[in-house]
């Protein structure tokens, strides 16, 4: 399709990288003329107006999609390249090109820009947001940047209207050439383009502040390939420590005021069935959980100091080195890194991945992130099995062990995502640029307020589900009532069950007081920890014995081994049922949900059992 076919519109077009102020720019040169359509068989919009040209005549402008490259990788992008490349059947080749730069991100978006240039098309370059680039003590040389360049450079602040004259004389100065020929420019490898972006950048900033010197100097030490990885993981270890080290006097004072409910109640309350209820059932098992608060919320602080700073976004920008070598993204980071907290969160945050198979792999390897409602878990049984020495000067060894189990769930999911894009996800990688906002000195209010949430959160857990899955156990386990000489466990129907999946359960090292908490957990896993507090609370005749913190009973009870195990176990089972759901509706059905239950499972079996046996070899 030719150029100057006189059927066609005379159309000009404003490319960029998502977030450079195009559609802003593009309702100032516009005003109110839009048409918003939709381009042919796919659901991106066409959106287009009429811009009155300075001296006469008027030409059609398109607001395209962001994009990051050519190659296109989402269907917004796809859009762009058929627009910009004229493959769009009915739509003509854009007369002029508007590259529209965020001048607070020059070197960043210098990288497209030079793409574009290189089709060789007439191109205005808008630079646009200086009012931030000023605001974060950049002062810019447009002149420089044209030279650079080789074309028109109009410094523009889209929201206040600034530069918006120029800009639409730019536009028709660029459109009186539209007849020459094309000429493409010389075509550069992306790396070329990135390197030339970075001259460019430098050679148009005048001058900077000292802050912005700064922060450039800080994120050249914790972006740097090398010292940037190790820092982050000193971070992470340091936040597990600590989640061991100042959470247990907190934990000890919730632990004491459970105890004395426990015993204000067994000696006010007569003995009987609402006397058990409330010890056996709310109090050994709620209680065992909400214990857990401090160490919730000293996760939780770390994860919102690393937010609100702005060092999540240089992690997920170091990460997406260790992404693309299992076949993802940088892209997926965020969603993952959700996924500490909660997985269904993480998987819902997965909809920004443009490349369907990237976030299918992403989706299914979500589980595999330590949520938050492993913690308790973990904690529990490293409390009852691991002594709280030091191995090294401040280096405790039951943070040392909780920091393993989340780097066996991260190694796991990479792997995982690894054996998926050979194989169930088949595909290339994608590329992936991301925006590193201003670090932040963390306001105290912002903090409180994220604390006071997840906290709640926990809570109101503990209050419903948590509850009620534990008092549903309660009653399972306490009926029928034992004859005298019998134990209550081996009687109940609970007990029953948990005789029938010992039979598979068994081989993996799992007792019968697992497998019953293993049932219940798949509501929450925390569930896990308050199932076995009322399972060991009601197996017990003995007022003293019952009374025992569930770390107690459990580290008299179980052997090293089955610990482990159970461990092991946890790092991979599919425990909760939310998640399933989620899945099911973030793709559509059955079938990924299906798949992804089945091989958690496997894993969890399958690692469980190893863990067990070597440990039984080891002679632990
Ligand atoms: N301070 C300032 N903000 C701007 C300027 N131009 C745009 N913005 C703001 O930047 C944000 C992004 O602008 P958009 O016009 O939506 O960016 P876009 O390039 O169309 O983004 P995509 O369509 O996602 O690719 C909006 O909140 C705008 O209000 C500017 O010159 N200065
Ligand atoms: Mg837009």
């Amino acid at each position: 399709m030719s150029r100057s076919d006189p059927a066609l519109h005379r159309i000009a077009a404003l490319v960029g990288n998502p977030n450079s102020g195009k559609s802003a720019l593009f309702n100032a040169l516009t005003g109110a003329r839009q048409k918003i359509a939709n381009y042919a068989g796919v659901t991106v919009e066409r959106k287009a107006g009429r811009l009155a040209l300075p001296g006469g005549g008027s030409i059609e402008l398109l607001d395209l999609p962001g994009s990051y490259s050519l190659d296109a990788a989402s269907p917004d992008e796809e859009v762009t390249r058929k627009v910009v490349h004229g493959e769009f059947a009915g739509e003509a080749i854009p007369e002029v090109l508007i590259v529209v730069l965020d001048a607070a991100n020059l070197e960043q978006h210098l990288v497209f820009a030079q793409e574009v240039l290189e089709l060789g098309h007439p191109t205005v370059v808008a630079l646009n947001m200086v009012d931030l680039a000023e605001r974060d003590g950049l002062t810019l040389d447009p002149a420089a940047l044209s030279e650079a360049l080789g074309v028109p450079v109009i410094p523009t602040v889209a929201v206040r209207r600034k530069g918006i004259t120029e800009l639409a004389a730019a536009i028709a100065e660029a459109k009186s050439h539209a007849d020459e020929a094309l000429h493409s420019r010389w075509r550069l490898t992306q790396p070329e383009r990135r390197l030339s972006a970075k001259h460019m950048a430098r050679g148009a900033i005048l001058s900077k502040s000292t802050r912005h010197t700064v922060e450039n100097g800080i994120d050249r030490t914790l972006l740097n390939p090398w010292v940037g990885p190790v820092i982050l993981f000193a971070i992470l270890f340091v936040i597990f420590q600590a989640v061991f080290a100042w959470a247990t006097p907190f934990a000890d004072a919730l632990e004491g005021v459970v105890g004395s409910f426990t015993g204000f109640v067994t000696d006010t309350v007569p003995p009987g069935l609402v006397r058990d209820f409330l010890t056996e059932g709310v109090l050994a098992g709620v209680g065992s959980v909400v214990v857990f608060l401090p160490q919730i919320v000293i996760l939780f602080f770390f994860i919102l100091l690393m937010e609100a700073s702005g060092y999540m976004a240089r992690a997920a920008f170091l990460m997406d080195r260790l992404m693309a070598g299992v076949g993802l993204s940088g892209k997926s980071f965020i969603p993952l890194l959700s996924s500490f907290a909660c997985a269904i969160p993480g998987i819902m945050a997965t909809r920004s991945i443009s490349d369907p198979k990237d976030r299918l792999t992403t989706i299914l390897i979500a589980p595999l992130m330590t949520c938050s409602a492993r913690l308790p878990v973990y904690a529990v049984i490293i409390a009852a099995f691991i002594p709280p020495d030091s191995v090294a000067p401040g280096v405790g060894l039951q943070g040392l062990v909780l920091f393993a189990l989340y780097v066996a769930g991260i190694v796991g999911a990479m792997v995982v995502a690894l054996v998926l894009r050979g194989t169930v996800t088949k595909g290339a990688a994608s590329g992936f640029i991301m925006e590193l906002p201003r670090y932040q000195l963390p306001r105290i209010k912002d903090l409180a307020i994220g604390l006071w949430q997840r906290a709640w959160v926990f809570l109101r857990r503990a209050g419903t589900i948590i509850f009620v899955a534990t008092i549903a156990l309660w009653v399972l386990l306490s009926f029928p009532k034992a004859e005298p000489g019998e134990s209550q466990m081996d009687s109940s129907i609970a007990g029953h069950v948990a005789t029938g999946l010992a039979v598979v359960l068994e081989p993996i090292g799992f007792n019968r007081q697992i497998s019953l908490a293993l049932i219940p957990a798949m509501a929450a896993r925390e569930v896990a920890v308050s199932a076995l507090a009322t399972t060991y609370a009601v197996d017990t005749d003995d007022e003293d014995l019952a009374a025992q913190a569930v770390t107690e009973r459990i580290a008299a009870d179980w052997s090293l081994p089955t610990a482990l195990a159970f461990l092991a176990w946890f790092v991979f089972a599919p425990q909760c049922l939310s998640t399933i759901a989620v899945t099911r509706r973030e793709t559509n059905g059955w079938k990924w949900p299906a798949f992804m239950v089945g091989y958690l499972f496997v894993l969890a079996y399958v690692f469980a059992g190893i863990t067990y046996w070597s440990a039984v070899a080891l002679g632990l």
